[in-house]
This record gives C-alpha cells, structure tokens and sequence, in this order.
C-alpha cells in the first residue's frame, strides 16, 4: 500500500516537472518569436520581450546546473558552467561581442580585473569574456532575492558585499584578498558598485583596490564600450548591436601598501576614461 502511494508520487512529481519543463520551453520559444516578430513593432515591446528572455534564460542556466554545482559544492569552477551555457543568450538578444586585448584576462595570473557597469547586460558579457578561474562580485541581495540564480551565484563563489553595511564588506574583501594568490583567482568587479548608464564613470569605489594591493595582485582594466544607442532602459529601446571589451595592459601592485590605494584607483579610472573618450570622438567622427 505505501509502495504504491510512493510509486505515484513519484509519477505525480515525475509529470510537474516535464510540464514545468514543457512550459518553460514554450515561454521561451514565445519570447523568442516575439522579440524577433517586435523589430517591426515599437521599441517598448522589443525591449521587454528581450529582457525578458535574458532573465528568463539566465535563470533557467542558473537552475540547469544546480545538480552539477551542488555536486561539487562552492567552487569557482562551477561559473565555467554558467560561462559556456549562458553565453549563448547573446544570439537570442541580438548581441554580438568583440575583443581588444581579450588574451590579457587570462594571461594575468591571478588578478583582480575591474570593468565598467552599464546595464545588468554586463553579466552577459562577462560570461562572454570569463577568464579561468573567473569568479565575481556582486551585491549580497543577488543571492538573498533571486532564487536558483542567488543560489548557483553562491555556489560559483561569488564574494557578496553588503553595501548597507561597509565594515562587513570591508572584512569580506580582506578575507579573499587573502585567497586570490593561492587559489590563482581573477575576480571580476564593478568599482563605481552601481549602474551607470552615462558615457562617463562614476568616482571608484575603493574596494578593489584594497583587494588588490592586499592580495598584491595586479589590476586589469575592462572597458565595455558604450551601448546606449542600442540598449537603453530609460528609453526602452534594445536593437541588435556590437559590444567591445577593450582590456588594457595589467598595472602592477607589488609592493604598494593601504595609502597607494587612493592614487592607484585615480590612475584606473583615468586610463579607463581615456577608452571611453577615444571610443566617443570615434563614433562621432564615423
Ligand atoms: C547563471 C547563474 C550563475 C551565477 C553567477 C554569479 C552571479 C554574480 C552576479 C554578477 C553581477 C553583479 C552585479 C552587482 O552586484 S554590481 C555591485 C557590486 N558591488 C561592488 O562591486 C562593490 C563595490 N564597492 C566597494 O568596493 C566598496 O569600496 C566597499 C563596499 C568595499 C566599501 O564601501 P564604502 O562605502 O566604505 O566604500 P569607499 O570605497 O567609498 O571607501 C570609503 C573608505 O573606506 C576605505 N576602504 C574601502 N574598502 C576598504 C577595504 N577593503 N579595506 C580597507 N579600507 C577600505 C577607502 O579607502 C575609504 O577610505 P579613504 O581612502 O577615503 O580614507
Ligand atoms: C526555473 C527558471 C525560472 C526563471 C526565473 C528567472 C529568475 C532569474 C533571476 C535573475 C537573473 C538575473 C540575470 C542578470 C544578472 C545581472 C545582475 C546585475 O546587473 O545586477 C544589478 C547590479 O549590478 C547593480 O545593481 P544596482 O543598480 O546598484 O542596484
């Protein structure tokens, strides 16, 4: 008697999750069809329907490799995973990515690489360009409000910062700064710690820096160019276009200490600022 119920269980549980399946296959056959259908309708549309899809997708990468990443438990390796899955995504939204200088993410060594951040697209693009053993940094709501995907970040060995409380994420940045050598890591972090979605840079935040004079690792500059006139929340608009990733030569940290930390991130910024200007006065003279 108990076999039996337990045998339809299964049966019954087995059928919720080919239908979840099923539908969760048809939803995005259904945003691919209309994201592809809206390039002759209104932005607004296009621009839903694709980010939808890219959530809908990054979501679904995120639950897909659950099994494998709980099988292995926390290892950076397991964003290898979300890398070769969810780059994909980029053909369904019309993305295209090209590189400058792409050979310097990894051939580094361990270091600490810090990049623009316009648009939650961003993600996209570093799975596009993750070097091995890639990890990230994100805000500790990720994790806390994203469900499967706040779970893989985790499990990917994501370092979390809680933005509301500095001194916890000052503890949390030493902590790892102390891994990135010995575990050969090339964190990946956003030092304006927020969107922005001018063609300029916001002022840095510190962090990264600290990270990587305490880890005494070089940094290096990403510079995504600016997609504005292809992507935009504010103006709803997201038509097909190239990204580029120009990476710039690492700078070195040896031997540089706690009061280096205010010049290095100025001397960042500015060469970082150097690629948007020359990438703006381009595109004008185009
Ligand atoms: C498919 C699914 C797979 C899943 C994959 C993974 C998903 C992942 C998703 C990825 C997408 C992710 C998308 C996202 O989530 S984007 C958001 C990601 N967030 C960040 O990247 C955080 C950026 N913020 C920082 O780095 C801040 O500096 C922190 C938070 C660390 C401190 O905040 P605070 O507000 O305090 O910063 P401040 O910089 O103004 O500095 C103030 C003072 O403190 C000093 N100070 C600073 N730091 C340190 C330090 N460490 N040791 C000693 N001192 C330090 C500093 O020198 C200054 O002092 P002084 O110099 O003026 O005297
Ligand atoms: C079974 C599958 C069901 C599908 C459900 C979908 C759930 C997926 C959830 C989330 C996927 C999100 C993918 C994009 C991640 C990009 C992260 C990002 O860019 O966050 C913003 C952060 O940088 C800055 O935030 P603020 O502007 O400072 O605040």
């Amino acid at each position: 008697m108990w076999q039996l119920l337990r045998a339809q269980l299964w049966a019954q549980l087995w059928a919720l999750l080919w239908a979840l399946l099923w539908a969760l296959w048809a939803l995005l056959g259904a945003l691919a069809a209309l994201a592809a259908a809206s390039r002759w309708s209104s932005g607004a549309l296009q621009h839903h329907c694709k980010m939808a899809l890219y959530t809908t997708c990054m979501g679904l990468v995120a639950f897909c490799m659950l099994p494998a990443c709980l099988c292995r438990g926390k290892n950076v390796l397991n964003l290898r995973i979300a890398s070769r899955l969810g780059r994909h995504t980029k053909r369904l939204i019309g993305i295209t990515y090209t590189s400058l200088g792409g050979e310097r993410m990894s051939g580094s060594g361990p270091c600490v690489i810090v990049s623009n951040h316009q648009s939650s697209l961003d993600f996209l693009g570093m799975m596009e360009f993750l070097p091995e053993r890639g990890v990230l940094v994100a805000k500790r709501e990720i994790m806390l409000y994203t469900g499967p995907f706040g779970l893989a970040s985790y499990l990917c060995g994501t370092l979390f910062i809680d933005r509301r409380n500095p001194d916890r994420a000052k503890e949390a940045v030493a902590k790892f700064a102390r891994s990135l050598r010995p575990q050969d890591l090339r964190l990946w972090m956003f030092p304006e710690g927020t969107r922005n979605h001018g063609n300029d840079l916001l002022p840095f935040k510190r962090g990264a820096f600290h990270l990587a004079v305490q880890g005494q690792v070089p940094i290096v500059p990403a510079v995504f160019s600016n997609y504005s006139s292809f992507y935009s929340k504010e103006k709803k608009i997201f038509k097909p276009g190239t990204i580029t990733l120009t990476v710039l030569p690492p700078i070195p940290t040896a031997g540089l200490g706690a009061s280096d930390v205010g010049p290095l991130a100025d001397r960042v910024r500015d060469v970082m600022m150097d690629v948007l200007r020359a990438e703006a006065d381009k595109s004008k003279e185009d």
